[in-house]
């Protein structure tokens, strides 16, 4: 067969696309061993939790429930046996666009499968046919087969949010000082919670009790710090009194997210934040409406004082639209941010209302920098390839090998000491460009 099923034995070529074709790439690894694992994971998950799930969606789902642990393995089979993509059923909208996105993968290789297919059509097909066997159940439509773990992880890290939220609260109450530096210090409080992802840690994060505003130490480990050009980008004046976070993680980053949101409105920086949520579940702990709602909710019933009053200002927020809880399916379509304007015109239009967006997490740069093993000195500005709907930060930790914006031999200077940089989220990135394309 002429088709590419089998594979090589080399690393990702530079500016080639990531995918598990490359055998001594990370994606490899993640297809091989990460996503079977994930759906292992979830159907354990489901079965330990049936009495609570059956009482939550009724005896009659019990079923249902059966069908989705088998679907799900069913899944898990042919990622390991690299079987053909199918289409994706069902009554959704955008069920006719991720099999548009599956027949452009065909373009390049007649038959996709996990593991020849691009690295994040893999990943996100996976999650999105998670969402399909529960779709194609008469009682579990609205399942969300991570909350258990979102949830469990959301308590554990009660501990990291009261220092975190204490910084907050003494900095906003007490004399105004340096604003800047305050600023700085809640993006970087921002950047490391997104250590805390469930799908890189299949659960097992580790909340260390030291306090998470502790983390002047960690500034070696910024590789790349452009948070000066984004205070100027957020405090200059400007026609728009708005700032997009697009959020990842719910949990303790979520947490983060809500700090710095509400340091930007209290100190009047904008009027609006507007915060974009998956809207299925996604990459284990992605934070949707709901998780977003109870969170708040959390927050508000909270023993500890200082959250509970952080909870009740949030809570405020939302009810008077100063916070604003956005979905959008673009957000969990396998489609890199460079054609956001071809699939979806009125979200980039949306975002270009922006004076500042905030990307987080791993995933969003893979999105925003097309999903390509870019030699790690391109510039920010042409790895986004024309997506310029405003001005962008990103704030990530390493998690795959897709970096750009990087100074000349850092990457080899880092590659030599730690050759897992690349993969365990212990480097960070706070990344910045200003260029504006409006559409
Ligand atoms: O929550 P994040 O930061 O987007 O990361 C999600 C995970 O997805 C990946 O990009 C691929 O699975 C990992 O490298 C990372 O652990």
């Amino acid at each position: 067969m002429e088709e590419k099923h089998i594979g090589l034995d080399m690393k990702t070529p530079i500016n080639e696309s990531l995918t598990a074709f490359y055998q001594r790439s990370f994606a490899y690894q993640c297809v091989k061993f990460r996503l079977p694992a994930i759906l292992s994971q979830t159907v354990d998950v489901i079965s330990k939790k049936k009495d609570h799930l059956l009482r939550i969606f009724g005896e009659e789902s019990e079923e249902d429930l059966k069908t989705v642990m088998i679907e799900i393995s069913k899944l898990k089979i042919e990622i390991l046996t690299n079987k053909p993509m199918r289409k994706l059923v069902g009554e959704s909208p955008d069920i006719a666009l991720y099999n548009k996105a599956l027949n452009l993968q065909s373009v390049k290789v007649s038959y996709p499968t996990f593991f020849n297919a691009n690295w994040l059509f893999a990943e996100c097909y996976m999650y999105r046919r998670i969402t399909e066997c529960l779709e194609q159940t008469k009682t579990l439509k609205n399942m969300d087969p991570f909350q258990f773990q979102k949830e469990d992880a959301f308590f554990r890290a009660l501990q990291m949010m009261a220092p975190a939220g204490t910084f907050l609260q003494d900095k906003l109450e007490g004399e105004a000082e340096d604003m800047e530096s305050t600023f700085i210090k809640l993006l970087k409080i921002n950047l490391w919670g997104n250590k805390c992802d469930l799908s890189l840690t299949l659960g097992r994060i580790k909340y260390d009790n030291d306090a998470k505003t502790d983390i002047e130490h960690m500034d070696e480990y910024i590789l790349c710090d452009d948070s000066n050009h984004v205070w100027d980008a957020l405090s200059e004046t400007t026609d728009s009194n708005i700032v997009d976070i697009v959020l990842d993680n719910c949990g303790f980053e979520l947490f983060t997210d809500m700090c710095l949101a509400d340091f930007i409105i209290k100190n009047k920086y904008a009027e609006h934040v507007r915060f974009y949520v998956k809207s299925i579940p996604w990459y284990i702990s992605d934070t949707t409406a709901k998780d977003f709602h109870w969170t708040l909710h959390q927050l508000k019933i909270c023993k500890n004082s200082v959250l509970k009053k952080l909870g009740d200002r949030w809570n405020n927020y939302i009810r008077i639209k100063t916070w604003t809880v956005e979905e959008d399916n673009f957000w969990t379509l396998p489609v890199t941010y460079k054609d956001m304007a071809q699939w979806d015109i009125a979200l980039y239009r949306k975002l270009s209302a922006a004076k500042l967006i905030i990307f987080k997490g791993d995933v969003n740069y893979r999105k925003l920098f097309g999903e390509k093993n870019w030699p790690m000195t391109k510039s920010i500005k042409a790895a986004l390839q024309g997506f310029h709907p405003s001005k962008i930060c990103t704030l990530r930790t390493i998690k795959a090998h897709i970096v750009c914006g990087l100074p000349v031999g850092l990457a080899e200077d880092i590659e030599e000491k730690d050759n897992d940089w690349l993969i365990t989220g212990k480097y960070g990135l706070i990344q910045f460009c200003d260029a504006v394309v409006k559409k």
